[in-house]
């Protein structure tokens, strides 16, 4: 089946800031797939460049089988887009942006678009710039779905937003990957995301460090804890991909993806290994894990890299 989306080699560099580093990721339909990064990941720049408002440097990005870099007015009409900081126009009303949009798309928007804003309780008659933060950002995805796109896109949508508002949010994005259509929701909200995503990537520092399957990535992705006789003794990793290490007195905890099924065999008794013991890791361990290692490289430590 084809990708709703699909970014092959993209490379993107703001001054000596490798903002995307060789991006590849391909986003299959009828999912919520997140797009998880701490604060300068990249993840604005990615969707910028697939909603065609900025052109990679190198490598090919395609939305609904669209080029990104030469259909971008067709990608933005066909998508739902939300910014993290909606542009509205602020002296009309929630009504009247509702009536003003439809002219731009087919018949239906305003019937739906109003059936929403009264599912969401936004006042029709208010104008936008005397609405709650709240309120706004239910009128942006309230015009962002309202002509029932195929994508969703949504950077931070629910950052400053109070937990009834954000729960409702997340919610209408299930109900949308429930019937068929796909939402990228790009976030540093761990938590809300573990209970929506279908799928995760990880984007740390301009790179795609993970791409997965919630469902997979949590089976396949263990906290291992391990009790030494002695707090300075070495010990060996688990098997599988460890994807961090840290010790506390005599204990030492990694994070394993693809954890060995006999893993255990490796620590006899003349390990130095007291205890063992093995546990689910959750999606925030599991970020930290994959984040916290590593400076971002620039085009000067690129250079410094070639010359030796
Ligand atoms: N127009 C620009 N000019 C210069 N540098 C930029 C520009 N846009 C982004 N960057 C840099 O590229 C990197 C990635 O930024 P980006 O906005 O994509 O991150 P982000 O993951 O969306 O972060 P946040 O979660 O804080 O919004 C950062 O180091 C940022 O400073």
């Amino acid at each position: 089946m084809q990708s709703v989306i699909s970014l092959r080699h993209i490379c993107k560099r703001f001054g000596n800031t490798i903002a995307l580093d060789n991006i590849n990721l391909e986003v299959p339909a009828g999912v919520v797939f997140a797009l998880l990064g701490e604060n300068g990941a990249g993840k604005t720049t990615m969707i910028r460049i697939l909603t065609g408002f900025l052109k990679p440097d190198f490598g090919a990005a395609s939305v609904i089988g669209h080029p990104c870099d030469t259909a971008g007015l067709e990608i933005r009409k066909s998508i739902g887009y939300v910014s993290d900081a909606p542009a509205l126009y602020e002296w009309m009303s929630a009504g009247e942006i509702g009536w003003f949009t439809s002219a731009f798309y087919p018949e239906g928007f305003l019937e739906r678009y109003r059936e929403l804003i009264a599912e969401f309780d936004v006042p029709e008659g208010v104008r936008l710039k005397s609405l709650s933060k709240g309120q706004r950002a239910k009128v942006a995805l309230a015009l962002a779905i309202a002509h029932d796109p195929s994508l969703l896109v949504l950077d931070e949508p629910t950052s400053g937003l109070d937990p009834m508002v954000r729960r409702q949010f997340l919610e209408s994005m299930v109900d949308r990957a429930a019937l068929g259509r796909t939402v990228l929701l790009s976030s540093h909200q761990i938590s809300e995301v573990e209970r929506v995503a279908d799928w995760i990537a990880i984007l740390h520092q301009g790179e795609l460090k993970l791409v997965q399957p919630m469902d997979v990535l949590r089976q396949s992705t263990h906290i291992v804890v391990a009790t030494l006789d002695d707090a300075i003794a070495a010990v060996e990793s688990p098997a599988g991909q460890v994807l961090s290490e840290s010790r506390s007195g005599r204990q030492v905890r990694w994070i394993v993806k693809d954890l060995a099924d006999d893993w255990q065999s490796r620590y006899d008794d003349a390990s130095g290994v007291k205890n063992l013991s093995a546990s689910q890791a959750s999606l925030e361990e599991i970020f930290i894990a994959v984040c916290g290692r590593s400076d971002r490289r620039t085009i000067r430590d690129e250079k410094v890299n070639a010359q030796v």
